[in-house]
């Protein structure tokens, strides 16, 4: 059974429409109750490769606390999040968790893999997956534990359609497997799939990172970076089918879902689908 629980991050990102989008969700869906993970506001000096480190630092140290917490009450966990800094916190959960050869699924436009070093916008939700293979900033590698939580032969990237160029070398040092957006438009979703799976087939457990905006923002508004084109709502429900029946995923994020840009409930709508397609599996 998969165990909901939000988080309303924004200090990865600095868009203000994603403080409230959890309790948007809440208070408009009925499916989509759930435990909230305060997010922590800490002073700090300004620093323009690391926008508002100190507080996400202590927002994801609570996030993965409670997504361990869910892993060892026997639940997996479903976070519902604002900007995609949260999975440092979630990812680590499961991978402290499930120790090993934790795999990662990542869903999105983007690879998230800029370090301090190579950021352009400061923004650290650019960063999750570097942090999770001990990359870049320290304070972003160290939730729950010391241990770096992902080696880069167990993570696929789906969807890419955004590569800042320090990042486009970071996946290739790290041989890191990724399908871009066309690339799978060209060959086949099912293809790429089920070489993903076969990819992670070594890996006794999984988890899911999903961002909205791995769609196209024509199809889903309510994303704070929107990159044209990709996935459609049929995309991501077959992505859903054949992961979470043919891996063993043990956790699952959604992200990036921004309240304040999206039309008519289109997006928010969307999630409280996705999420009661996720549970029924
Ligand atoms: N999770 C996201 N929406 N990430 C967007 C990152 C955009 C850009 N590559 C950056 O590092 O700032």
């Amino acid at each position: 059974m998969f165990e909901l629980y939000g988080c309303p991050t924004h200090y990865g990102v600095g868009a203000k429409g994603l403080v409230k989008s959890i309790d948007y969700l809440t208070e408009n869906f009925k499916n989509l109750q759930m435990n909230k993970v305060p997010e922590i506001t800490c002073k700090g000096p300004f620093r323009a490769n690391l926008k508002n480190l100190e507080s996400v630092c202590a927002t994801c140290e609570g996030i993965a606390q409670q997504g361990y917490h869910i892993l060892t009450s026997g639940h997996r966990p479903l976070m519902i999040a604002g900007d995609h800094s949260a999975a440092m916190g979630s990812v680590s959960a499961t991978s402290v968790y499930t120790k090993g050869e934790t795999g990662l699924i990542w869903i999105d436009a983007h690879p998230d893999i800029n370090t301090d070093k190579t950021t352009v916008t400061g923004n650290i939700h650019g960063m999750p997956v570097a942090a999770l293979l001990g990359l870049g900033e320290l304070s972003l590698t160290h939730f729950l534990d010391d241990s770096i939580k992902l080696k880069s032969g167990n993570i696929v990237m789906l969807g890419l359609r955004d590569i800042d160029p320090p990042e486009a070398e970071i996946l290739k040092e790290h041989h890191i497997r990724y399908y871009k957006w066309d690339y799978i438009m060209e060959h086949g979703l099912q293809n790429c799939l089920n070489e993903s799976i076969d990819y992670l087939s070594h890996c006794p457990a999984v988890h899911v990172s999903f961002d909205i905006d791995s769609m196209d923002p024509k199809l889903m508004p309510g994303v704070s970076v929107p990159v044209p084109e990709g996935f459609n709502e049929d995309d991501v429900f077959l992505m859903m089918d054949e992961l979470l029946t043919r891996l063993p995923v043990q956790a699952m994020d959604i992200v990036e879902f921004n309240h304040e840009l999206d039309k008519d409930d289109i997006t928010a709508g969307f999630v409280s689908r996705l999420v009661e397609h996720v549970q029924g599996l």
